[in-house]
């Protein structure tokens, strides 16, 4: 008799929990809108803030804006997978959308400052945690000037707190390189590697 060969449980891709982050200015908002124009198919996850809408930032597309009030609510229901305080506002993930999103099947994405990467990680060591920087002091100042968004005194605090973020980049799966007016390769490198972990022959397996 025959030996049956399971060839089909061979390659069983498992949706996959991917945290983009890096320092302000690094790109990373940048990068989801390039992923977001290619055929890759992926949740990303909306961000729930008590700051207020920038000009241009469409509520449920770029965050879901609340009151403070609102998002206290949220920490004490116990609804938020992360949450942390980001230059003085809150920013924090609604469990059931990241559980939703995995639960169809789709890879999920989320961009995070480096401590909310750190939390996640801890809270699901099987995400994969991409540290994204820009490959130059020169070109990541003239970037975070050019967007404009910021104070003098907030852009230094981004500037300090960036320097520290920097160090724990090893603490990360990949470090992908965002160079100045390459964005469309770091989204590359960035499905690459997505491509890859698909490939693995353990898969990671998210269990929130
Ligand atoms: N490769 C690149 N070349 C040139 N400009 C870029 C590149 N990547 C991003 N930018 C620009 O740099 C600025 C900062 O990018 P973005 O807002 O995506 O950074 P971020 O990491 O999301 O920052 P924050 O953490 O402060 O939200 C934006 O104006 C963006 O258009
Ligand atoms: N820890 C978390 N950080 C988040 C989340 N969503 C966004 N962010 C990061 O906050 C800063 C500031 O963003 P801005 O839009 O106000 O400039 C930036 O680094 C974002 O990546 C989150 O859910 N948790």
């Amino acid at each position: 008799m025959e030996e049956t060969v399971h060839l089909r449980n061979l390659h069983q891709p498992q949706p996959l929990l991917v945290v983009i982050s890096g320092p302000s200015g690094a790109g990373k908002d940048a990068v989801v809108k390039a992923l977001k124009q290619t055929n890759y198919s992926f949740h990303f996850v909306v961000t729930t803030t008590d700051r207020e809408p920038r000009p241009g930032e469409v509520h449920g597309v770029d965050y879901y804006f609340v009151s403070t009030q609102e998002f206290e609510r949220m920490i004490a229901a116990d609804e938020l997978l992360e949450y942390s305080t980001v230059y003085n506002q809150f920013k924090g993930i609604h469990k059931s959308q990241v559980r939703d999103a995995l639960a169809s099947g789709k890879d999920v994405i989320m961009r995070l400052d480096v401590q909310g990467a750190e939390k996640v990680r801890k809270m699901c060591p099987d995400a994969v945690l991409i540290f994204l920087a820009p490959e130059s002091e020169e070109a990541w100042l003239l970037r975070l000037h050019t967007r404009n968004t910021e104070t003098d005194e907030a852009f230094q605090v981004r500037f300090e707190t960036a320097k520290k973020e920097l160090e724990d980049a090893k603490k990360f799966d990949y470090v992908v390189i965002n160079a100045h007016n390459q964005l469309d390769d770091a989204a590359q490198t960035i499905l690459s590697i997505i491509e890859a972990e698909h490939h693995r022959t353990t898969p990671r397996r998210i269990q929130l």
